[in-house]
């Protein structure tokens, strides 16, 4: 008697051998074949509990072949081991209705665990057709990549809302239209909004639209973002900065599934999945009352957090290439980027993230007297890190602003507003931090006029409630 019949596909044979011991040792039977053809042998002569197969096999493509599995066996759990660690692998193995994806190198015990699980909950699956993947948005194959690409296919299927976190120009963005495109909602629209590049008195209107004479300036009636999202998705990104009262709308309107455009009196019925973002830490600012609590929880559904690229050094190449790629379809010069220079980019401290490393590699593209960019090539347009290190605090502004501008490259004919807010910014906050969010304190602090700062507020988004201390 044993506790299941397991077949497993998998020609790498030292792999075979460790899988087939450690579920042997569970209390499995364990058959195991190299190729699609012996498989679908093996599939005709009897059933089986569950099925762990490998993507690349001598004969063909393990995940291609699964839907006519599907067919004939519904019930059995199948397994995706797979070395192809592409977000297109997972998204094809989820899309098989595969009970499991594990990239390779896994965990062996919790392999053993999801067969246990997948023996146990043998359940009927339905089938879906399988899909094309082409043109995956996120490049990556990284351990820590692999853990988003898992969610990401857990949210597919379903409308539940995700919150996606992480530091400044990690891939938050995309990964929020990775789950539109290829999800369920892709034919429908994919409407993005920044609340922290919306004026705070503006931000109603912008989300749930006004009618005309709502207020000053609302000349004709408007349709907001979630009625332009209408089924389809709506990207709230920067969701810390929201201001209360516009918390509190969105959480009404995400409560009922209804909106109601200012100055309107009827509430309209809107299907729209919400996706948000935050690259801020939102505990602290819960514990100070400056995040909506219910408002979090609403939005926390699935969390889905994107690594900053440190913590992924390895991608760092293939990103790097997969940039200089798109430069050259976007016009610019075809380059490719020699081993040596990977390796000096992967030293390098990317505080700007993956956008920092984009725009890099365009200006790297665009500067490059050579077809192969080498250290040399870095070293002469982007500098060495060692030149970020100079300690004089001139310099230390001039680097770092050297390095906003290569991680944000404002439009031409913004540059000096957009330099000047992105410096503005952090030192107005640094003074309502210093005064508790005291407007007039922050404004003696910093010399300058309430009125003006009052208006800055205003202008850079910048809520003083946030920074109040709790009595
Ligand atoms: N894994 C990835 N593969 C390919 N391109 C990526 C990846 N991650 C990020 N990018 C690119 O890097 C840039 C920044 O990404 P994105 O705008 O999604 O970041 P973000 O986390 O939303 O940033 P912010 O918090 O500042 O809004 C974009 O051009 C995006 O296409």
């Amino acid at each position: 008697m044993t506790n299941g019949d397991i077949l497993l596909v998998e020609d790498d044979k030292s792999i075979a051998t460790v899988i087939m011991a450690a579920l042997e040792d569970e209390g499995f039977s364990v058959a195991n074949c190299e190729s699609i053809e012996a498989r679908d042998r093996l599939l005709s002569q009897g059933s089986y509990d569950a099925m762990l197969t490998d993507v690349m096999l001598t004969d063909g493509d393990g995940i291609a072949a699964l839907p006519k599995v599907r067919e004939q066996h519904p019930t059995m759990p199948v397994i995706v081991l797979s070395a192809q660690n592409t977000l297109d692998t997972a998204v094809r193995a989820s899309e098989t209705q595969a009970f499991e994806y594990f990239p390779k190198p896994f965990d062996l015990d919790e392999l053993v665990k999801a067969v246990r699980q997948a023996v146990g909950q043998r359940q009927e699956a339905d089938t879906s057709p399988a899909a094309e993947g082409d043109g995956m948005p996120l490049v990556g194959r990284s351990p820590a990549m692999q853990g988003v690409y898992r969610m990401i296919t857990r949210v597919l299927r379903n409308d539940l809302t995700v919150l996606v976190t992480g530091e400044s120009g990690t891939g938050k963005e995309l990964v929020a239209e990775a789950i539109h495109q290829l999800g369920a909602r892709k034919s429908g629209p994919f409407v993005a909004v920044n609340t922290a590049a919306i004026p705070s008195e503006l931000i109603e209107s912008e989300l749930f639209g006004h009618e005309k004479g709502a207020f000053t300036g609302a000349t004709n009636q408007a349709i907001g973002k979630f009625e332009q999202a209408n089924g389809g998705t709506l990207f709230l990104d920067e969701i810390g900065d929201m201001p209360a009262e516009a918390q509190t709308r969105l959480l009404r309107a995400l409560q009922s599934g209804r909106i109601r455009r200012v100055g309107g009196r009827q509430e309209i019925a809107v299907d729209v999945r919400i996706i948000a973002a935050t690259n801020r830490d939102l505990a602290p600012m819960i514990a100070a009352g400056t995040f909506r609590e219910d408002l979090f929880y609403r939005l926390n559904v699935v969390p889905i957090e994107v690594p900053p690229l440190r913590e992924r050094n390895e991608d760092i190449g293939v990103l790097a290439s997969h940039f200089l790629h798109l430069a050259s379809e976007e016009g610019l010069p075809r380059r490719s980027i020699s081993d040596e220079a990977k390796v000096m980019l992967r030293e390098r401290k990317w505080r700007g993230n993956v956008r920092e490393l984009r725009n890099v590699m365009y200006r790297l593209a665009l500067m490059s007297r050579k077809d192969v960019i080498d250290p040399g090539t870095i070293e002469e347009v982007i500098g060495s890190e060692k030149a970020a290190s100079d300690s004089s605090p001139e310099t230390a502004f001039g680097h770092a602003l050297e390095q906003w501008l290569t991680a944000n490259s404002p439009p031409s004919g913004a540059l000096y507003h957009s330099a000047l807010a992105a410096f503005e910014k952090p030192l107005i906050e640094h003074a309502l931090g210093k005064t508790g969010g005291n407007q007039l304190r922050a404004a003696g602090l910093l010399g300058i006029n309430r009125n003006t700062l009052r208006k800055r507020l205003g202008e850079l988004a910048i809520d003083p409630d946030r920074f109040a201390r709790p009595l």
